[in-house]
């Protein structure tokens, strides 16, 4: 237990003494950071307001080092823990650097007169998040997304020991996510911040997270490290994917493939078949493909998209039962679109397909717009 900074014991939260989610057991050292992943309305604000004393739980407890957050002030608990809610805030007639400033109250006593090295932290934190030149602007008159960054600006400047942020990315542009990610790294790596956090973006948590935790139904589904949590049943049990699937090696997800009989025959590999797979999927025109290798980047999209997926073992040259079941599949859809512009050793089979179609007078195409 003591290796934990941050930890939860038979922790119940809810609202008005109605349990939600039952006995959340949360261990974290020091600068881990944790990602709550679930569907809307699964509890991860429920679990982030209640870990910050934001609302009551309805039993157990949550311990910072070896005190308990129920025994602390809330100056005390300010020096610990800085939360990033954007609907919480209200303000009126205040910039963005008032804002920031604001993170210093538990340091700057009941006035808020700033020393000058409460200025320096929060010129620090706004020049860190990439805000100093909002510093005048009234932080009503600003984008959601700068929003967001000022408000993360703020937490930094509290110099806590643990960051919560329930979806912090969800109004940020590609570059301002992944400078966030960084940003929330650094502070957990360089200055053993912990953070917890609610994230929708499931290719973010897993590139991100040292551990996640899974909210669906009474009880936590699951909390483990990244590698653990982001396969594919999980993921769409979690999120109950019947009309589609998750590509655990990309964090992406594929709607459902199109139904009926596979129409094409698909030859590909080394990224080859990707654009065709992606443009018969899109026409709704069902498809299969082969032979691919299972460490080919096609096999991993044609998996999720394709009817049906002939395959073969990695680095081993392509066999006469995969070429047969190739064969039989290519007569079948009757329409042939190669995407291979030259064969491999390994791959060999793929021209003797390809030489075959020409031969039986299969309908041979260059794209997926000819159909
Ligand atoms: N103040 C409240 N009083 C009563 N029930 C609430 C309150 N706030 C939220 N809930 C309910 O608690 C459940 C969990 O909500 P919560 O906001 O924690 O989910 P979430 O996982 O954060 O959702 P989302 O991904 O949509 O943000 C929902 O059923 C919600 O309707």
């Amino acid at each position: 237990m003591a290796d934990y900074f941050f930890k939860t014991k038979g922790l119940t939260v809810g609202y008005g003494g109605v349990p939600l989610i039952r006995d959340i057991g949360i261990q974290l050292q020091k600068g881990q950071i944790l990602t709550l992943i679930g569907p809307n309305g699964s509890g991860k604000s429920t679990v982030l307001k209640s870990i910050a004393k934001y609302l009551k739980t309805i039993c157990g407890t949550v311990y910072i080092g070896e005190d308990t957050i129920d025994g602390m002030s809330s100056l005390a608990l300010a020096k610990q823990v800085a939360v990033v809610l954007t609907e919480r805030l209200k303000t009126e007639l205040m910039t963005c650097g008032d804002v920031v400033a604001t993170g210093r109250y538990p340091y700057t006593g009941m006035l808020g007169i700033l020393s000058a090295q409460d200025r320096e932290q929060v010129q620090g934190a706004m020049e860190l998040v990439g805000i100093w030149e909002l510093r005048e602007r009234d932080f009503t008159e600003i984008s959601d997304g700068q929003r967001q960054r000022v408000l993360l600006a703020r937490a930094i400047c509290q110099q806590p020991q643990i960051i919560v942020l329930d979806e912090p990315t969800s109004y940020l542009d590609v570059r301002y996510k992944l400078e966030l990610l960084g940003i929330l790294r650094l502070m957990s790596r360089e200055r053993g911040i912990t953070v917890i956090m609610s994230l929708h973006e499931l290719d973010l948590a897993q590139r991100i997270s040292d551990l996640v935790m899974c909210l669906r139904g009474e009880y936590v589904v699951q909390i483990g490290p990244p590698e653990e949590i982001f396969c594919r049943e999980l993921i769409c049990k979690l999120y109950d994917l019947s009309n589609g699937s998750y590509n655990p090696l990309f964090g992406s997800f594929e709607m459902e493939r199109s139904p009926g009989e596979a129409a094409v025959f698909v030859i590909a590999g080394g990224g080859t078949g990707i654009p065709a797979y992606r443009a018969l999927h899109k026409s709704g025109i069902p498809f299969a493909t082969g032979i691919l290798h299972e460490n080919d980047v096609d096999y991993q999209l044609a998996r999720d998209l394709a009817n049906e997926v002939v395959y073969a073992p990695a680095f081993e040259r392509i066999g006469k039962a995969a070429y047969a079941r190739a064969l039989q599949r290519m007569k079948a859809c009757g329409t042939v679109l190669c995407c291979l512009k030259s064969y491999g050793e390994m791959n060999q089979k793929n021209r003797e397909l390809f030489e075959e179609a020409g031969r039986l007078g299969l309908r041979i195409i260059e794209s997926a717009q000819e159909l």
